[in-house]
């Protein structure tokens, strides 16, 4: 079978990257530098990548898995951004069909003090919502239901002060596999998009124009130099850490404010939800907290605390335990989680842009000013009206900014700033792309493209091509994206056509798209791994040879959910998984040790075994 993206290719992608006088370099491969890799790669551009640690491992696998329109980001009047990523879900899902998944979230409300929504508010904000995303009248629209019928939903609700509930929609997503796809894309279109590679020094031409970077394998140890056109920085947290490399950025662009969020799992059995649900915390914070069905489990979050720790390797403590316990048994109080019913658990990091000072904001730190309604369905009001063009643009602007004002300078606590993102060049031409969310990632990627199209044929003669980056699927996304589930159930049938069990087949289909018939064609030709199953064989070995899996941590906590929401069947298989990596990737004794190694201390250290007593 051909390697096409695999350990094997990686030694060529680096020779790509050493002989290639690239038109673009891209710093970073979380979301954002995948989106601008698979764009730039369709446009024909010559395109690289470099990222230091795996595609995904740092914030874009650590989020609440949600494509979202961030509905409370009404009450701090991003109208903005929700504008943009509200209209995004739909956007994506049509790029990463197999990917993001409708599923209507449920929001309760409270007669208590503390609320970001009333049960007026909330049927404002979740029309305007609709309304921005064009779902106003489609199967989908928002609507309300009263207490009873919100705790015939969920009886393990706090229902003392119960309102009732807000219903609208959003998306689950799996974080990690939107990466990969849009990576695995970018090189199936040519792009040289090389993991565990890290940029280590910038370098400038005669001009004092940045041209490239030294970049250093971090497998190898090697250093060599990568040379590029241009450079864009998509380093997520670390965006502030990389422009302090490049000592000729002189404004030296966004600085950002790191924000760490932990999420929580358990079994259904101990915590059930039958949609998402998305409810304040319910301890005074003006935080909100998700909890989400996934595979079996539930999961909870988050915090969002200022963080000066190791980008690459926040971990969860006890804090964040404490105070997400408090939330959720607070909200579902028959639940009575503890700690030890914790089977898994995952920190990240926000990449706020510290300039995104925080608007009116009712929650947040004690010292800010509480928004009155009166003010808040101003500016929906004015919004509606622009909407409907019966206002200007700088009538919402004048609106927001009374707002603004009349909170006075207030210490910006972190669930403030906005979610934003930004789009900067330094004065040596280095591009920087921060910010934002991974719902906007395809627009936000357009955005740079814009810049990154007339840059090259102004400054360097290149002309690169326009694409409609709106219909540019990623790979695995080949397919009709308002057909899922029937094409879905086509590569389930190919599969348990192989002789693979339903439940396999369709957890290949859900996980590969319209790559499936390619990893069903490995049964042709691997043998089921002992301890394993045909269906996990030919779904490791796919991912070894044609989605860049080097580890086992790879594999099992980014290119598939076994850590995060499978404790059972990772039990039974961790072993035999990192057998087959061994024979296949052909490890020492030793080597195969210190990927064990790693891996079960990732795992002991997901399920919190150091917190519990
Ligand atoms: C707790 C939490 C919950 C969230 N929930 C959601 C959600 O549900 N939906 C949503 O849309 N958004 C959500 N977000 C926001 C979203 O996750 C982030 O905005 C997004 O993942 C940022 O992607 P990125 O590519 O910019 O950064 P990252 O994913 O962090 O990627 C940056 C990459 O750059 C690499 N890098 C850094 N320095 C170098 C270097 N010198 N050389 C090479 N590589 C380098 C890093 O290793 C990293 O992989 C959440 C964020 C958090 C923290
Ligand atoms: O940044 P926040 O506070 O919206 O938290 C991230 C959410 O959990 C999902 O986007």
């Amino acid at each position: 079978m051909k390697l096409n993206f695999s350990y094997k290719t990686r030694k060529e992608t680096i020779d790509g990257l050493k002989n290639t006088d690239l038109d673009l370099l891209i710093i970073g491969g979380g979301i954002t530098g995948a989106g601008v890799a698979i764009q730039a790669a369709k446009a024909g551009a010559k395109v690289g990548l470099l990222e230091m640690q795996d595609f995904a491992e740092g914030t874009s696998s650590r989020s609440t898995k949600l494509v979202h329109g961030g509905i409370r980001y009404l009450k701090t009047f991003d109208v903005g951004v929700v504008s943009d990523t509200v209209k995004e879900r739909a956007v994506v899902q049509g790029i990463a069909p197999h990917i993001p998944k409708p599923f209507p979230m449920l929001l309760p409300i409270y007669d208590t003090p503390d609320q970001t929504f009333d049960m007026f508010s909330v049927k404002i904000a979740m029309d305007l919502y609709d309304r921005l995303a064009g779902v106003e009248s489609s199967q989908y629209a928002n609507y309300t239901i009263d207490r009873d019928e919100v705790l015939q939903r969920e009886p393990g609700l706090k229902s003392d002060k119960l309102l009732g509930a807000g219903v609208y929609l959003d998306y689950v997503n799996n974080d990690a596999r939107l990466v990969i796809e849009n990576i695995k894309g970018a090189a199936e279109l040519g792009g040289l998009m090389a993991s565990r590679v890290k940029a280590v020094s910038v370098s400038h031409n005669a001009d004092g124009k940045i041209d490239g970077v030294t970049a250093e394998d971090v497998l190898s140890g090697e250093k060599f130099d990568v040379n590029a056109k241009l450079v864009i920085n998509t380093t997520g947290p670390w965006s502030s850490k990389f422009l302090g490399l490049d000592d000729k950025n002189g404004d030296k662009g966004q600085v950002i404010r790191p924000t760490k969020g932990v999420h929580l799992v358990v079994d259904e059995s101990v915590l059930s939800v039958p949609q998402p649900t998305y409810s304040d915390s319910g301890v005074g914070d003006g935080r909100m907290i998700f909890v989400v069905p996934r595979e079996g489990k539930t999961y909870f979050g988050t915090t969002d605390t200022d963080y000066t720790g190791d980008y690459t390797h926040p971990t969860v403590e006890q804090a964040d335990v404490d105070y997400l316990l408090k939330a959720i048994n607070n909200r579902f109080p028959e639940a009575n989680v503890t700690i030890d019913d914790i089977e898994a658990s995952w920190a990240g990091i926000r990449p706020l842009l510290g300039s995104n000072a925080g608007s009116d904001y009712n929650g947040g730190g004690a010292n800010t000013g509480k928004v009155s309604d009166e003010s808040f369905n101003n500016l929906i009001d004015t919004v509606n009206k622009y909407n409907e063009g019966e206002v200007e643009r700088g009538d919402v602007e004048k609106s927001i900014s009374a707002l603004k004002q009349s909170s006075g300078e207030k210490e910006i606590s972190a669930s403030q700033v906005s979610r934003g993102s930004s789009l900067d060049v330094g004065e040596d031409g280095l591009i920087t792309l921060s910010g934002g969310k991974i719902t906007d990632y395809r627009k936000m990627a357009a955005g740079a493209m814009e810049l990154i199209t007339k840059t090259l044929k102004d400054e360097f003669n290149v002309v690169i091509k326009e694409i409609d980056s709106k219909k540019l699927q990623v790979s695995g996304g080949h397919f009709d994206p308002t057909n899922v589930e029937k094409t879905l159930d086509f590569y389930t049938k190919l599969a348990i056509g192989k002789g693979i069990p339903q439940d396999e087949a369709e957890d290949l289909a859900n996980r590969f798209g319209s790559n499936t018939g390619r990893v069903v064609s490995y049964a042709a030709h691997v043998e089921t791994a002992p301890g394993l199953t045909l269906a996990d064989t030919i779904s490791l070995h796919y991912s070894i040879n044609e989605e860049m899996t080097l580890t086992p941590i790879d594999y099992l906590l980014r290119r598939t959910n076994f850590v995060l929401f499978h404790e059972d069947k990772l039990a039974a298989k961790k072993d035999a998984i990192v057998d087959e990596m061994a024979r296949v990737l052909g490890w020492s004794d030793d080597e195969k040790q210190k990927q064990a190694d790693e891996l079960n201390d990732l795992i002991a250290e997901t399920r919190l075994d150091a917190l519990k007593k």
